[in-house]
């Protein structure tokens, strides 16, 4: 650890956050953790657990909570969901989503420009970069991605795995420092899975990472949180977390076959 305490300070913290989907669905309770730069973090659960909520909450595309503010304190103050110290107020979103890239669990939710190369310019182009700093960093993740051979084709004319790689080189180019990202492997074939994992590998952002793929979260993560009934269950390193069957079973979930068979 560093004696520099802003080296040490998180990226993103969330303090007692608890949400109420506005049908009054209960889905987070109490929620508190911290990410430190660079940290990558798997989250599991069962279906209905809460993922998805928590991950939107992360770049503010769930406003209101539903926690009381405290007498004399401002809303800003007891804010649960900060990043880089920033609390995720509405005022604030925009900064927040500079910090904070968001991978949706399906790609069609996120891309909608005509080409590929206008999607991947999307982001940087709203930061207000110059117009050589947008394209350089284009043709980085194009090329980084494999894309550059499809980047005047539309989007909806790639392949899923394509698209998905598409919507990671947008949210890359904007040069986030958090990556919240939804199910990042589902519906890639094994190929596409070990060149979506490398990818995740090399970039340098701290990364919460929503996933059923609990031999990705192995083979990525130094720390996992279980979620379950919108409340974290547990947290810890995965290979331990995974190898206890009693809480896996308790939370709907499977011991990884590595862990299983023993390979790990
Ligand atoms: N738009 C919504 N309106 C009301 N309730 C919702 C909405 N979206 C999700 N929920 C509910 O909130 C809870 C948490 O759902 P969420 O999608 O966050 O779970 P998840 O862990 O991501 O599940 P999955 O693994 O199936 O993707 C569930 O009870 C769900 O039914």
């Amino acid at each position: 650890m560093s004696d520099d305490p802003s080296i040490n300070s998180p990226v993103l913290s969330v303090d007692k956050l608890s949400y109420r989907y506005p049908n009054g669905q209960a889905a987070l309770t109490d929620i508190s953790f911290d990410i430190q730069p660079g940290e990558r973090i798997g989250l599991v659960g069962p279906n209905g657990a809460g993922k998805t909520t928590l991950l939107l909450h992360l770049n503010g595309l769930l406003p209101g909570y539903d926690l009381p503010v405290a007498d004399g304190q401002s809303a800003e103050a007891s804010y649960p969901v900060r990043v880089s110290g920033l609390p995720a107020l509405q005022k604030n979103l925009p900064a927040i989503r500079q910090h904070v890239g968001f991978l949706f669990q399906d790609p069609d939710d996120q891309l909608f420009c005509s080409t590929v190369r206008e999607d991947v310019a999307f982001g940087p182009l709203n930061l207000g970069l110059s117009r050589e700093e947008v394209l350089q960093r284009v043709a980085t993740q194009l090329a980084a991605m494999g894309l550059t051979d499809v980047e005047n084709r539309s989007t909806m004319q790639l392949s899923f795995g394509e698209r998905k790689r598409v919507c990671l080189a947008g949210i890359l180019a904007c040069q986030p420092n958090v990556l919240a990202l939804d199910e990042p492997s589902s519906n890639l074939d094994p190929r596409a899975r070990r060149g979506f994992m490398r990818l995740l590998e090399d970039c340098p952002a701290a990364q919460l990472i929503a996933s059923h793929d609990l031999e990705l979260i192995l083979d990525l993560c130094t720390r996992v949180m279980v979620l379950d009934r919108g409340r974290i269950q547990a947290d810890g390193e995965p290979a331990t977390i995974f190898s206890n069957q009693r809480l896996m079973e308790l939370h709907g979930l499977e011991l990884p076959l590595s862990i299983r068979y023993g390979k790990r």
